[in-house]
Order: structure tokens, then sequence, then C-alpha cells
């Protein structure tokens, strides 16, 4: 199989929003092309994780590669290298872009271009990628083709007289979609004779092999038994396994320039082989790396703490394997007054934030609070001092900083005309700022705005969804920190300040979240015994205040010891509704209330 003549490959990934298709479309090709053979066919390949299938989306990247014998008679290597489809990815995506010459830009017939297509078909370009666009879903009845190709001339800027009308589902346009891979995709340049150099686009942790790390080899040769160097972090491994993805794992002994695979070499953590990295050999290494290589870095952060005290060795242990296959993932011990011992983790963005904490609870069985999620701010003390603040609770006191920054980000979102309205005054509450407003056809609308991405990491995604019925789409970027007049606001129960309670918000905004929040947390603690003052401070001043007046009876007064069962099932009740509580102090406070900051009323 590597004989192959690098004119005869092509590597081409799959831009499309999320549900558009991509992956019915992959599987099709999978089918048509007999790579994996129809009985064995599970539904979609190419997502194999279980929340990711349950979830609809794609999360890591893969690969496939397909033998394809094209109308000129002549037998083809397809590599489709798959993409993740959310925006907390999108470094991922930028690398396996890199990866590839062309990609196909599938947009559902019956939608229209959305935001999340039109960064990827940026970053494409950006690559360098011919673009093949494709319409799918033509087979449903509220398909509009060409509507559809108008948008994507308009708003994309690509020429789409002939443009590929398709349905991954039924299987029309398939056979034309392979036909343009061949025929409009380059293929790699042949730089077989150059110096090793491959491209990590994603790797996974394999508790018997360790790290198994896909790539794509730009130039030279690799082969089993080489030993390579990593070029950003300087280590060096022997490779003891190589071969490609087909999309099951083909042992083979060598890959050329142009050619997309994996290998194992015994890597403890994907940390040590990251996404972007350069592979060369150690013996003649190449000069420069390929371009192009960050290190991804969390964006969000939040506390996370076990419910029961005796589970934090399980939850360090946990973090410990998840990091094994997770680089974006960061974790250190934090100790809360009010929580005990827990940890501050960091994450892409909230979807990766979430997935973790739901993996952590499902995988390894363990009961989590988790604070609400902050942003890194930058705080200048008084002494001049630079310092990083992704924890509240940690901001130093007025006294001592001299400003606080916050990181801004560039939101795009694309909707329908009827809701540009109710977004504006979401972006407006948020403290956004008016950027640019741009029509395309049939009344659909790209509003930019820039916010602070603290207004976004809570419900800023919901309430887009909601206001505009599920239509709208959003994409953004980070582009800087600015300086606002920002301040701490205290959250005290039963007369105790609440650190994880803690947060940083707009001096402006501070007595409307501080009134909203101790209303919510009113609704959500539980009356106790005693009346339970709740107070949202800036400093020692109270900004706002509500009491949870004490209980009268106790849950168990209507049964008069009479009916056993009835007891039972009532005292069940109530240690099921207490295992997602934590005492801070005499009262107990439920996992809902760490994060109704998020349930706000909008403004
Ligand atoms: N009618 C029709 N439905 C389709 C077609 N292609 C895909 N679908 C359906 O659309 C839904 C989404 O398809 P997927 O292939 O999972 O979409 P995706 O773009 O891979 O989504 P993510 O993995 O979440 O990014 C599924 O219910 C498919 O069955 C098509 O050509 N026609």
């Amino acid at each position: 199989m590597t004989d192959v003549p690098v004119s005869r490959i092509r590597n081409f990934c799959i831009i499309a929003h999320i549900d558009h298709g991509k992956s019915t479309l992959a599987d099709r090709m999978l089918q048509m092309t007999e790579t994996v053979a129809q009985r064995k066919m599970k539904e979609q390949f190419l997502d194999n994780m279980d929340l990711e299938r349950e979830r609809g989306i794609t999360i890591k990247l893969q690969a496939a590669r397909m033998n394809y014998r094209s109308k000129d008679g002549q037998e083809y290597v397809l590599n489709l290298i798959d993409t993740p489809g959310h925006v907390d990815f999108s470094y991922e995506v930028s690398r396996s872009l890199a990866a590839c010459e062309g990609a196909l830009l599938v947009v559902d017939s019956s939608q229209g271009v959305e935001a999340q297509t039109l960064a990827n078909v940026y970053l494409a370009l950006e690559n360098n990628l011919e673009i093949i666009p494709i319409l799918n879903k033509i087979d449903l009845p509220g398909s509009e083709p060409e509507r559809v190709a108008n948008e994507i001339e308009e708003v994309v800027g690509l020429d789409c007289t002939g443009i590929i009308k398709a349905s991954a589902k039924a299987g029309i346009g398939v056979d034309e979609i392979l036909e343009s891979i061949v025929h409009l995709v380059p293929p790699p340049s042949d730089t077989v004779d150059k110096p090793l150099r491959a491209l990590i686009f994603d790797s996974y942790y394999d508790p018997y092999r360790g790290v198994i790390v896909y790539f794509r080899v730009m130039d030279g040769t690799v082969k089993t038994g080489d030993r390579v160097r990593l070029m950003a972090s300087g280590k060096e491994y022997e490779i003891d396994e190589l071969g490609v993805l087909s999309p099951n794992q083909i042992q083979l002994d060598s890959l050329h320039a142009g050619e997309v695979g994996y290998f194992a070499a015994a890597i403890k953590a994907v940390e040590d082989a990251r996404v972007g990295d350069t592979i060369t050999l150690a013996e003649a290494p190449a000069k420069e790396p390929l371009p192009g290589y960050t290190e991804a870095k969390p964006m969000v952060f939040c506390g996370l703490f076990p419910t029961d005290a005796d589970q934090y060795e399980d939850l360090r242990e946990a973090l410990n394997r998840l990091k094994l296959n997770d680089a974006a993932l960061s974790y250190e011990p934090e100790t809360s007054s009010a929580m005990g011992f827990g940890f501050r983790c960091g994450f892409l963005g909230l979807l990766h934030m979430e997935i973790v904490q739901e993996r952590l609870e499902r995988e390894y069985d363990l009961d989590l609070i988790t604070t609400a999620p902050s942003v890194i701010y930058r705080v200048t003390t008084i002494d001049g001092e630079m310092t990083q603040v992704d924890n509240p609770s940690l901001l130093p006191p007025p006294q001592e900083r001299e400003k606080v920054e916050e990181p801004y980000i560039e939101v795009e979102m694309i909707t329908p005309e009827t809701y540009v309205g109710t977004l504006m005054e979401l972006c407006q509450s948020r403290r956004g700022v008016f950027k640019d407003m741009r029509y395309f056809t049939l009344s659909r609308t790209s509003l930019i705005y820039e916010l602070p991405l603290a207004e976004v990491v809570t419900d800023f995604f919901d309430q887009l969804k909601s206001r505009s019925r599920g239509y709208a789409s959003m994409e953004y970027q980070l582009i800087g920190y600015r300086e606002n007049p920002l301040v701490k606001l205290d959250i005290l129960v039963n007369g105790d300040s609440v650190d994880a309670l803690a947060m940083i918000v707009h001096r402006d905004k501070a007595y409307y979240v501080g009134r909203a929040l101790t209303e919510k947390l009113k609704e959500l603690i539980p009356r106790h015994q005693f009346k339970v003052p709740i107070q949202a401070a800036i400093g020692s001043k109270v900004i706002a205040s509500e009491h949870i007046p004490a209980l009268r009876k106790d849950v168990l007064a209507k049964c008069y010891g009479g009916d056993i069962s009835r007891k039972k099932k009532l005292l069940q009740k109530q240690a099921k509704g207490k295992k997602r509580m934590k005492a801070i102090g005499t009262v107990d406070v439920p996992q809902e209330a760490f994060m109704a900051v998020l349930k706000l009323d909008p403004q």
C-alpha cells in the first residue's frame, strides 16, 4: 500500500456546520469505496466516542484512508481527515486543515451557511485549500438549492456554477463528490527526498501501547524502528508500530510524503505529542519545524470539589487519567474555606468543561460540585507587578491593585433577520460593542460584536439559541485584554463569605447581579431549622440581602410514625436530594446554587 505515488493521493477534510451531514457523508464514502464492509458499518464510523455520539457532535478528530478507482481507471488513495465541529476546538481544526490539500464544504440546502461553517472556511482559505462546495439534504422537501448556492457564492465567495447537489442519506451525488475530490483537490507536493517532517493532527492515549499519534507526512519518509524527535517538545522516541487508518489501524512498514497514518512509540501522555508539533528524524533532523504550532491554552476555569471529601484522591486520580488523553485540560489543587479540598481546572471553553465534568461523573463515578466558570483576569498591583487571576476569590483587594484587565472576544453571529433585534439586545446587556452588520440573501444577517469573554462563558450561547429559536449560530475568537472597572462580589451565607460563590463583575452591573443572585440563592438553598441570611457585598459594603425563613415542620411530621414504608421513602428522597449538597458552616448548599449565576434572568 505504501508504493502509492504521491500524484495519486488526495488529502481532504469536510467542513460543515453541526448537523449538516458531515458524518453521514463520511460514512457513505467509506461504504462506497468499500473501506468498511456494509455489515460492519456501525452507524457513523467517524465519531467513535460514546459521549460524542450521544451529544451528536464531533469532538476528537480521526482519519480514514480509502482506495478509490476513479472513472479514469486509476486507483487513488483518498485520506479523509475528520475535524471537530465546535469552536472550543478550533486550533485542532486548523491543524487538521493544515494536513490537507482540499476541503468539502457541506451545507444543508434547507438551512444555509452558518457562523461555524464560515469560520472554518476562512481557516481553510488561510491554509490554501481547494474548497469544493456541496449542497446536502436535497432530498428534503424544504431544500432550497438555488438560494443556498447563491448564499455560498455571496458569503463565501466561491463559484457555485455546477455545484454538487447531494443527499448523503439517500446516497445521491456521492459518486460525483468522490470524482471531484480526485479531479479538483491537488495532490500533495512530491517531497519524498527531503528530511522527514510530519504534522501531528491528533493523538489519543491507549493504555496498552501508549499514545497513538495521528500524523500527515509532509516531507520525507518515516519507518517502523525510526528514532524520531518532536521538534517543539524536543523529546525523542523510537517508533514501535506504524500504519494507516482504514479507519481501523492497519500496520505498515513505512509512510512517505503525502500519506496520513498513525504511530505508537511508548509515549506516556498526549501532552508529550501535542497537536501541531512536527515529527522529524533524530539522526537527520529537518532544519525548520512546520509552521503553525501553538500550545492550546485553557480559557475557562472552574473549581471541582468532591461532595464527599473522601473522594478527593479519586478525583485526583481521575483527572490524572483524563489528562493523559487531553493535553488542553489543566488542573491544580485548590483549597476553599467553604468547599474544602478540590481542584481548579482549566478548559478550552464551556463545551470542553462540560465534557470533562460529565466524564468524571459518568466514567469515574464521582459526585462533584462545580463552581461557576471564570476567565483569566490580568491584575496589575500598585507596585507594578502583573499577575493572572483565574479564581475570583483570589482577586487582590482594591487598595492593592492598579488595574484589572479582562479577555475580549470578537463574536460573529449569523441569524435570520427577525432575531437581529433580540440578539443585539443580548449583546448590549453583556457589555458588547457593536462592530458590523452584513446582510446575506433572503434575510439572513451576520452581526459582529466585541464582548468580554466573561459575559459569554456563562449562558450566552443558550440565550442566543433560545432567543433565535435555535436558528442563530455563533463563532468567536480572542482579540486581547482590556481594562475595565471590575470589582469582586462576595456572597455571604449565614454570615460566612463563601469563596466558591465569589465573582468578578463590572462595577455598573454589581448591584443588579448582587440582587438577582441573592434572590436566586434564596430559591435554591433549602430551608433549614433556622433563618438563613444571604447577602451580596463589595468589600465590607452589603449591596443586596435576602433571607430564607426557618422551617416549621420536619418532613416526617405528617407521618405520625404510622406508615413505615412511606417514612422510608421520604427519608430516601431526602438523602438523594442531599447527595449534591455541600455543607457550608451549618447550611447545606445544593450544586445548583454554585451555578446560580448562569441562571440569572437577563437584565
Ligand atoms: N434528509 C436528509 N438527512 C440527512 C442527510 N444527511 C444527513 N442527514 C441527517 O442529518 C442529521 C445530522 O447528520 P450528521 O451526519 O450526524 O451531521 P454532522 O454534520 O456529522 O453533525 P456533527 O457530527 O454533530 O458535526 C442526521 O439525523 C442525518 O441522518 C441528507 O442528505 N438528507
